[in-house]
């Protein structure tokens, strides 16, 4: 998992000198699910993070780059990308026809589910506000590849495919009911110029305790705060059921820095629901069906599970259990 492209030392020195470092070592990262990942030694003994896109063009990459500056210097804790050292402006070479950039490197580990405290989980929740709060000023249009009618494509697609396994078929009516009732985009709340939209365990470093960095804005786009707010409530707060305090915790923390407006209130019910049918159709999509071994496989029964625990709560249950 995690190096999908080869990079030699001397090709990594030729990339390196792009940005005007020494590079004296690269090492592929067993890290991600996506792209590529080496961890460069430089000249003097530091390191830096080389991320080699596996499947964005270049303009995508850009644009990810202008975004984590402007998160980056408006107080989101995530590593703003190097400059290249002869183009101004610009943050993106290529290796191998394939965009590629360079971050700081941060010390620092993702937490495994079972080593998630109120602490973590307050922590996560108020650097998703920072996002929000920091995301409004940032003046380029996102957009998202995974809204109503992105999801209705898949399901239409897996309604069509003829390798789709049982366990997956007798599920389809429900995400099409489901998906039919959270449809239209209102149902999620107010919309911010900037949410995360996947805010995992794996996307998020601490060290120490403290929360280091948050990376991978590459889902990053303008939509619902409800609806970002409860994709890390639900990526954070399930073991293998829902644990009420981490998620108020992380809604504690959140609140702490950006309070939910009633609307946005209003919609956290639905925005759940959403989140978790999100990810259980990308879960089918891009893992169930494709060949296992190329990354971390990663379940969607976890999040067809969470959506029946959302279920089973009411609007004004869950705004109680988060207490915002
Ligand atoms: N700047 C960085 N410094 C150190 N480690 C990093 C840095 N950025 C990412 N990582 C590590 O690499 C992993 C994969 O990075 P990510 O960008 O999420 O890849 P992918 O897009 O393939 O999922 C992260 O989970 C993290 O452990
Ligand atoms: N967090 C998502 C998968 C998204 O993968 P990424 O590599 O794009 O972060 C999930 O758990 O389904």
């Amino acid at each position: 998992m995690g190096v999908f492209t080869a990079l030699s030392l001397e090709e990594a020195r030729a990339l390196g000198a792009r940005f005007g470092l020494v590079v004296t070592g690269a090492r592929g990262l067993d890290a991600g699910s996506v792209n590529t990942s080496y961890e460069l030694t430089i000249e003097g003994g530091s390191r830096v993070f080389l991320r080699i896109y596996e499947g964005a063009s270049a303009g995508v990459a850009a644009q990810e780059a202008r975004l984590l500056v402007h998160l980056a210097t408006h107080g989101v804790p995530t590593p703003a990308p190097l400059p290249l050292a002869c183009t101004s402006g610009s943050f993106v070479a290529e290796h191998a026809g394939k965009p590629a950039i360079v971050l700081p490197w941060i010390d620092g580990a993702s937490i495994c589910q079972r080593g998630v405290t109120d602490a973590h989980a307050r922590a996560v929740g108020e650097a998703l506000a920072r996002v929000h709060l920091a995301g409004a000023s940032f003046a380029e249009p996102l957009v998202t590849r995974f809204g109503p009618a992105d999801l209705a494509a898949r399901l239409a697609s897996l309604h069509e495919r003829t390798d789709v396994p049982g366990h997956v078929r007798v599920v389809l009516p429900e995400l099409d009911r489901r998906l039919e009732r959270l449809s239209s985009p209102s149902d999620l709340g107010p919309t911010v110029p900037v949410i995360h939209a996947d805010l995992f365990r794996d996307n998020v470093l601490f060290q120490g305790g403290a929360l280091a960095a948050v990376l991978d804005f590459e889902s990053a786009s303008s939509g619902s705060a409800a609806f970002d707010l409860m994709v890390t409530v639900l990526a954070w707060c399930f073991g293998d059921e829902l644990d009420r305090g981490l998620a108020r915790a992380l809604a504690s923390g959140y609140s702490a820095v950006r309070a939910l407006s009633d609307d946005e209130r209003a919609a956290l019910l639905d925005a759940a629901l959403f989140a978790a049918l999100r990810f259980t159709i990308t879960r089918i999509t891009d893992y169930e069906l494709r060949p296992r071994g190329r990354s971390m496989f990663r379940d969607y029964r976890r999040f067809l599970a969470r959506a029946a625990a959302i279920d089973a709560l009411s609007a004004r249950g869950l705004v109680e259990m988060l207490d915002v």
